[in-house]
């Protein structure tokens, strides 16, 4: 029922990301609708956009998986990019050590100009990619890293437009002013909507410009939004829903109706931020915010399949995964969750 259900959202949206026109369910058909997709894989181990340390171990703990391999074993052309490196080498160390000046933002931003230096360069590798003819994973690291990977998405596109689809416990929609930690990873969505971009401080040459009007960005997952970001949700109309909206629509519904008000196109294409802290702490303990009463697996690959089935994906985050936290079960299963989701975005899932 869920497959044919699927395969008619399939036939009725334009499908940029498969070749073919195959909608068999069976793994022999993916394995061959997959040839012709063509993907980049980008590490980016910043951690600056937060305090806890080991988060920019998450791109090595999403490759450990072995999730290139399988993403080629199913016929998906996979190139790896590598890491966009942080400048300096002491990216390990806890970002709120005694020793570590913080460099606040005008106001109040931790490490405001590390991040948006970092994501700068971001920005130009995800072009690169792009620019190759490759839909660009980019696994964090923290939610920072959405300031350089939206920024290149929306750059290289020659309209400059994308929407966006982002899947999280939080809005991460703060400026500094509003922001009850100073931490930017939980501000990266601001920057780019460009009613609220006005409210950050930027680097000298600009960077980063904004992209989005308030109808390009909807949100799934929401449950622990703090009060400034409430107040913009509601003044800016931005579509949202949280886990209420979940449990009384069903998440079919939820992003059926996300990607409706989004429409997605050649032109203007999806990218598709997923934060790991999206699912409950019980799918993926292994992450710095986790909040109770998330998404299921289940769930988090209801909205990733959709959104591949829709097609004109363009690029896709998968961030906030550290492996420091928790036990080594904990991490690898948080890892492995990431894996299922990026593959649900890519292929439309594997294993079921
Ligand atoms: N990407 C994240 N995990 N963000 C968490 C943000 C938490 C809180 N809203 C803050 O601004 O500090
Ligand atoms: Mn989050
Ligand atoms: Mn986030």
């Amino acid at each position: 029922m869920a497959v044919r259900a699927l395969c008619s959202r399939q036939a009725f949206r334009l499908c940029s990301v498969l070749a073919s026109t195959s909608s068999s369910s069976s793994s022999l058909g993916r394995q061959q609708s997959n040839r012709g997709l063509r993907v980049g894989f980008l590490g980016a181990p910043f951690n600056k956009g937060q305090r806890r340390v080991g988060v920019s171990e998450g791109p090595q703990a999403v490759k450990d998986t072995g999730i290139i391999t399988s993403l080629q074993d199913l016929g998906v052309d996979v190139k790896d990019y590598g890491d966009v490196e942080p400048d300096n080498n002491n990216n390990n160390k806890p970002t709120d050590d005694a020793g570590d000046s913080l460099h606040l933002g005008p106001n109040g931003e931790r490490h405001f100009e590390a991040v948006l230096t970092y994501n700068q360069r971001l920005s130009s590798k995800v072009g690169e990619v792009l620019k190759d003819g490759r839909l660009c994973v980019t696994v964090g690291g923290d939610h920072s890293i959405a300031i350089g990977t939206i920024h290149g998405h929306a750059h290289t596109n020659p309209e400059h437009q994308v929407v966006v689809l982002w899947v999280d416990a939080h809005a991460d929609l703060n400026s500094g002013t509003t922001s009850p930690s100073g931490n930017m990873h939980g501000m990266p969505a601001a920057f780019h909507i460009t009613n609220l971009s006005s409210r950050h401080a930027k680097l000298q040459d600009g960077f980063p410009q904004p992209s989005l009007a308030t109808i390009h960005l909807a949100y799934i997952g929401l449950r622990d939004v703090d009060k400034g970001e409430r107040a913009f949700l509601d003044q800016l109309g931005i579509v949202n829903y949280g886990m209420r909206d979940v449990d009384r629509l069903g998440m079919r519904e939820v992003v059926a109706r996300c990607l409706d008000h989004l429409s997605p196109s050649t032109t203007r294409p999806l990218h598709v931020s997923f934060d790991i802290d999206a699912l409950d702490p019980l799918e993926a303990p292994s992450t710095g915010t986790p909040v109770r009463g998330g998404l299921t697996l289940r769930e988090g690959l209801v909205v990733v399949q959709e959104a591949w089935a829709g097609g004109h994906m363009g690029a896709l985050d998968l961030v906030e995964v550290n492996p420091h936290l928790g036990t080594p079960t904990d991490a690898a299963y948080t890892a492995h969750a990431a894996k299922e989701i990026i593959m649900g975005a890519l292929v439309g899932g594997y294993s079921q």
